[in-house]
């Protein structure tokens, strides 16, 4: 059973949020001990309950207060949300934490062999959608008459089927549109997940002081992910050069090395990419044993 004191975490029980999600929670040291075929999970070390559901079902029980926080896709939250704003049910919510996957665009896309010159080729058509609320925003805000035929899976089939002439679905690679014949023409709306929070004046003191105690991990799963630790042996003579060649290392440490006087060692926690070309720039410099490690925790 579960029990209100705990805190209520609603994920995608499975789909392209879940792993993810559940990978974040590990990594801001909430044990979770996941069946498969249940519903509900337990943390065995905080006070916290796992929800495991569709994912359209996510912004509707965090807007109705069922569970506390919640793992969504932007779009799904959004469309979620004018949903419910049309049928006057309560949608409000805070987010908690932009997060780092789950990145993908609602585009429209037309068979490739429909003539298209832009948006007013749309004008009477029927476009498929599992999005209708955030597709028919779309078409009043581009004064489109358009009407948006609601699927709920498959949606890339449905010109070919006859069911509709456009379609408006997510895309991330391309892959399903160029499977299907189709290419993409406008990009309505652009997704990343989101943690999200039930209003906060409707939790309890714990929960919220909880809540307080892990969103700050999160920033530092975050920013460890986006961040390397760069270690390499350089030419002392060289070493300004390397600093300006190396992204974000205002301050490296600079170490002596046993037994080399014109050698240090320069370590540095970088928050960009390190490319290829730059390594290679750092080797011609004289630059040697450059090695880009990752950062698994990071804070303060
Ligand atoms: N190709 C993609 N790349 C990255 N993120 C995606 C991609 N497709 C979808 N997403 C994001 O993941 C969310 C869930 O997508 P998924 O395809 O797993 O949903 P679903 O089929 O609706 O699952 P469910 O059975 O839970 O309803 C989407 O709402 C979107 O935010
Ligand atoms: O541009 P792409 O990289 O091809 O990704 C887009 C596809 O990914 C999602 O579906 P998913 O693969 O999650 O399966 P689903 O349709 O069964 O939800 C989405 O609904 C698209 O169909
Ligand atoms: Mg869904």
């Amino acid at each position: 059973m579960t029990d209100s004191k705990r805190l209520r975490i609603a994920v995608q029980k499975s789909g392209r949020l879940s792993d993810d999600s559940i990978a974040l929670l590990k990594a801001i040291g909430v044990k979770l001990s996941i069946r498969d075929r249940l519903l509900i999970a337990h943390s065995t070390n905080e006070k916290i309950d796992l929800l495991r559901v569709r994912d359209d079902d996510i912004p509707g029980l965090v807007m109705d207060g069922v569970v506390d926080l919640g793992f969504i896709g932007e779009n799904e939250l959004e469309e979620k949300m004018l949903e419910r704003k049309a049928s006057g049910k309560p949608a409000d919510y805070e987010v908690l934490r932009r997060l780092d996957y789950g990145g993908c665009r609602l585009s429209i896309a037309v068979p490739n062999e429909m003539p298209y010159a832009g948006v007013s080729s749309l004008e009477g058509k029927r476009v498929a959608t599992t999005y209708p609320f955030l597709l028919e925003r779309y078409f009043i805000e581009q004064n489109i008459n358009a009407k948006a035929v609601m699927l709920t899976g498959s949606v890339e089939v449905a010109p070919r089927a006859g069911v509709a002439d456009a379609i408006c679905d997510l895309v991330s690679t391309g892959a399903t549109l160029e499977a299907n014949g189709l290419e993409e023409k406008e990009v309505i709306f652009r997704s990343k997940a989101v943690l999200i929070q039930r209003k906060d004046s409707e939790l309890s003191d714990e929960k919220q002081a909880l809540i307080e105690r892990l969103a700050p991990r999160i920033d530092g799963v975050l920013l460890a992910k986006e961040s390397k630790y760069i270690m390499l042996h350089a030419p002392k003579a060289e070493v300004e050069e390397v600093k300006s060649l190396l992204p974000g290392a205002e301050n490296p440490t600079i170490l002596p090395l046993a037994g080399s006087d014109d050698t240090v060692a320069v370590h540095v926690v970088s928050t960009e990419t390190l490319f290829w070309e730059t390594m290679e720039k750092l080797k011609a410099l004289g630059c040697s044993s450059i090695l880009v490690l990752p950062i698994e925790k990071m804070l303060g």
